[in-house]
């Protein structure tokens, strides 16, 4: 049994450890922290009665019982717990982004290689969903040729006004620049960012919707509407053209409904729902893993690629230019 600690007990936490507390084999929460004390007990109130609760993640990570952690703060404070948890050589899993910048995740690329053992798993879900899974089969077939372009929206129906421009990339396309570069298997090179007018439901920190395209190694461009609010829905679609066909990932099916002379059909509204079945398949994957002793998932080198990817698309906010992508050092031959 995988006695994991959660650290960070927001929406995302508390998903986490129902998710692990009542869906997943041969995983236990034994212990939550959150520097809120309130929130701390109702992720121990989730996990259950025996849930040890902390403040500081430093003591749930040095606790003897707790040989897995769950990283599931904002993204700024996933650095300093993961440099924590790698030095105690704990097994773990951390949600997207890994940091904020890629500087902080070369850090944890250094302590991690350092350690000499694989520990960390990033929360690039989509991965696991049976629609971007059977994109990615399609592609592999080769039946439709090289993959072209790549048209894709992330569309959320609203965000809180703590949500400024440059969270659309490190916050939101994150997910796309990820799934994307694993579905075509290649690297981004460059990257830009148009801004068309703005949504009357944004606020002044926030230019709401954005168009971002990237460029691969091979060619091959990407445009990602991210538009966070959209107001009907949670919305994420993919369609990969190819040189023999187009092949367009399938959403959850939902009976369409024929009333008041009007047929219609359901739009998710949040990604817990959307990709309830993926967050589950990630997690139950990597507590399967910890018995062979490796990492399946998405890496911690996936989410340096990712940052410096985002870094671009930041800077090309500002910028309006195409800025260049470029890891700063070779992959690191313990990722290989
Ligand atoms: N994969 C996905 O689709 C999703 C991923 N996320 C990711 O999950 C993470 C958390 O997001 P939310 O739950 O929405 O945020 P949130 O703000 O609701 O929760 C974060 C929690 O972490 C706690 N916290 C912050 N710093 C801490 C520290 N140093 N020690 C202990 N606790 C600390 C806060 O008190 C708060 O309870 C983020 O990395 C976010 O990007 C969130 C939503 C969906
Ligand atoms: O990760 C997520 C959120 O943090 C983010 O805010 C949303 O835009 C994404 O759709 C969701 O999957």
């Amino acid at each position: 049994m995988l006695n994991v600690g959660v650290i960070g007990c927001g929406g995302m936490g508390r998903d986490h450890i129902k998710r692990l507390t009542e869906r997943t084999q041969g995983a236990k929460v034994v212990a939550v922290a959150d520097m809120v004390d309130e929130l701390a007990k109702k992720g121990a109130a989730v996990a259950g009665v025996d849930c040890k609760i902390y403040k500081d993640a430093i003591d749930l990570i040095n606790d003897p019982e707790v040989n897995a952690v769950f990283i599931i703060t904002p993204g700024f404070a996933h650095k300093a717990a993961l440099l924590l948890a790698i030095k105690a050589g704990k097994r773990i899993f951390c949600e997207k982004p890994l940091c904020t910048t890629a500087e902080d995740c070369l850090e944890v690329i250094d302590a991690e290689v350092k350690s000499g053992k694989h520990l960390i798993q990033l929360g690039f879900m989509r991965r696991y969903d049976k629609g971007y899974l059977q994109v990615k089969e399609a592609i592999k077939s080769g039946h439709y040729g090289e993959p072209l372009m790549v048209h894709c929206t992330h569309r959320n129906p609203e965000v809180g006004t703590n949500y400024d421009t440059p969270m659309a990339v490190h916050d939101t396309a994150i997910h796309e620049i990820d799934v994307i570069h694993w579905l075509v298997g290649d690297d981004f090179v460059s990257a830009q960012v148009l801004m068309p007018r703005v949504t009357k439901y944004s606020h002044s920190k926030l230019q709401d919707p954005q168009i971002m395209l990237l460029r691969t190694k091979n060619g091959i461009c990407v445009d990602n509407e991210v538009f966070v609010n959209c107001k009907f829905g949670y919305d994420i679609n993919c369609e990969v053209v190819c040189e023999d066909g187009a092949i367009k990932m399938p959403n959850p099916a939902y009976p369409s409904i024929r009333k008041n002379a009007a047929a219609a059909t359901t739009i998710d509204t949040d990604c817990f729902v959307r990709f309830h079945d993926a967050y589950d398949a990630e997690v139950q994957s990597w507590v399967n893993d910890a018995e062979k002793n490796i990492i399946g998932g998405p890496t911690t080198w996936d989410g340096y690629l990712a940052a410096i990817t985002a870094d671009a698309l930041v800077r090309a906010q500002t910028s309006g230019a195409i800025e260049k992508i470029k890891p700063a050092i070779e992959k690191p031959g313990f990722y290989k």
